[in-house]
């Protein structure tokens, strides 16, 4: 039996502008397990985002309980959750937020240095296939490689999961092919949990679970008895 990692119980978020509230999310109810790759699916404006920025502490729900390893981490203070932030979550966005100052080693041993589990940059950057490239800044990386950089910047806090919002979204069919395969392939060999938020239906069957969300409620939970390697899907 895996064990349960993550569980969203009930979860609302109510965004007030004025006199207007906006329900971003809606009874939102889903269950994580250990080392699982998680697609979360949905249109534009569906809740995805909301979702993941509340699992990662960077939003808190207006109502409901996330469970992250039995911790209910809506009930943290500020301090508690900066630390939850900083320790146990590694985020993945769609532009790659690297400090362009800083070269590619230089952007992963500042972010996780500061962790008490963290893995060797060298290494990881290794790992992601960059070894010839870690002296270079940001401004002399292509699009994928810089998004490389920012995977293994996340990987080497060593967190508790990896959170990735559209991580592909600003790259080529090939290039943004290949960074789905280093994640898919981070998971496999590390065990981590992936959160990966897609527009793209396609992809789906790499994943262990499927989350759609609608309207700020879940559509669907697929689960996958086998997973598909990416090299083997077209879209
Ligand atoms: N800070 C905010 N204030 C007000 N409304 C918000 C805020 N953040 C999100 N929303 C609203 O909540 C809903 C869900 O937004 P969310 O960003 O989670 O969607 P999404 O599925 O990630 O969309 P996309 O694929 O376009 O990024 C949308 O209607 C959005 O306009």
């Amino acid at each position: 039996m895996k064990k349960k990692l993550i569980e969203f119980k009930n979860v609302t978020k109510e965004y007030k502008l004025g006199d207007v509230s906006i329900k971003a999310l809606d009874g939102v109810g889903f269950s994580i397990y250990e080392g699982e790759f998680v697609v979360i699916l949905g249109a534009s404006g569906a809740g995805k985002s909301t979702i993941l920025n509340i699992l990662g502490g960077m939003d808190i729900a207006s109502s409901g309980e996330v469970l992250i390893n039995e911790n209910n981490i809506t009930q943290y203070d500020e301090k508690k959750l900066t630390t939850f932030r900083a320790e146990e979550v590694g985020f993945v966005f769609q532009f790659y937020n690297l400090i362009p100052n800083l070269t590619a080693l230089e952007n992963v041993e500042f972010a996780s240095e500061v962790c008490k589990d963290h893995l060797d940059a060298k290494e990881v950057l290794g790992k992601v296939g960059l070894d010839d490239r870690k002296n270079n800044f940001p401004s002399q990386l292509s699009g994928g490689e810089q998004q490389r950089v920012a995977i293994a910047r996340a990987v080497a806090k060593n967190p508790l999961l990896l959170l990735c919002d559209e991580p592909t979204g600003a790259l080529d069919y090939k290039t943004g092919k290949s960074v789905l395969k280093l994640l898919q392939d981070l998971n496999k060999e590390t065990q981590k949990c992936i959160v990966l938020i897609t527009h793209n239906a396609a992809i789906t069957p790499i994943a262990d679970q499927v989350i759609k969300v609608k309207s700020g409620k879940i559509e669907e939970v697929i689960t996958n008895v086998e997973t598909q390697s990416i090299e083997g899907i077209e879209w």
